[in-house]
């Protein structure tokens, strides 16, 4: 039986030709394929991986960037735990399609999904791309971001490591929310039986000095004045609201000692 602590999904999408299958290959198998044809529909591959010491299983989806398959590959984005984005820092289009990228995964992923833009093939030498824009544009999006090269394989592992990282982080922290909100519900239930629990002793220990020693002072006389002390039963209280509003009466309730 295969042991790993975590498993993820991680969705690739982008422009066609900016180079997600060479980023999926060089990381799971470390190679860069010879003429890569493109991808028809979506392809997977899975790679496990260790961090902190813990065997994560990365469940990498490698979506074909053509206009025609785009309608199975957004229903891939729903289940996906991180997005990357790639752009291809040579071609200008690839980068100025990336708004309409971020709506289809808005209309499409989790709210929270974790999205990473990748600029890919920094090995050549026709940038269009600076550096700086491309990290602007993720600051501007609430997204990581990392140039990379399939071909050198410059950046591609700490791209999956990094992600692989910030997953479990990011699971950590929901685990000890979900504990949190856990010991939250807990500690207020406790916090109702005994409340009620004390309500009936309390209530219970008012009926029965009532009954056994309580004694009634009309408001002019002076706590204590046993003078003018009558039996409880003799005492007479409006409010049939009981024992909780009896302080609250005109007359001076006293409890002998
Ligand atoms: N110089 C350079 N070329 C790259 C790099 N990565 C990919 N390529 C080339 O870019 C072309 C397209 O690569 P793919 O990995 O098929 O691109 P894709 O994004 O998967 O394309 P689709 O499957 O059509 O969506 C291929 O000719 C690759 O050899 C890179 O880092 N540097």
């Amino acid at each position: 039986m295969e042991d790993y602590k975590f498993l993820f999904k991680v969705v690739l999408v982008g422009n066609a030709g900016v180079g997600k299958t060479c980023l999926v290959r060089r990381f799971t198998q470390g190679l860069f394929p010879p003429g890569q044809g493109a991808t028809i529909g979506v392809d997977f591959m899975i790679k496990t991986v260790e961090v902190d010491n813990q065997k994560i299983k990365l469940q990498i989806w490698d979506t074909a960037g053509q206009e025609r398959f785009r309608s199975i590959t957004q229903s891939y984005y729903r289940s996906a735990s991180a997005l990357i984005l790639v752009y291809d820092i040579s071609c200008q289009p690839t980068f100025d399609c990336l708004p309409d990228w971020l709506r289809e995964i808005q209309e499409h992923a989790n709210s929270k999904v974790l999205k990473i833009l990748v600029g890919n093939k920094t090995d050549r030498d026709d940038r269009e791309i600076p550096q700086d824009v491309g990290a602007e544009f993720a600051k501007q999006h609430g997204m990581y971001f990392l140039e990379t090269s399939a071909k050198q394989a410059d950046n591609v592992e700490r791209l999956f490591y990094d992600i692989a990282a910030v997953l479990i982080e990011v699971s950590r922290k929901q685990d000890s929310r979900r504990y949190e909100e856990r010991v939250q519900n807990d500690l207020y239930s406790l916090q109702q039986a005994r409340t009620k629990e004390f309500t009936l002793r309390s209530e219970t220990s008012v009926l029965t000095n009532l009954s056994q020693k309580t004694i009634y002072h009309p408001s002019c006389c002076s706590v204590g004045d046993r003078n003018h002390a009558s039996n409880v039963s003799d005492a007479h209280y409006s409010d049939s609201s009981g024992p909780a509003s009896l302080a609250s009466n005109s007359g001076n309730f006293i409890t002998q000692q």
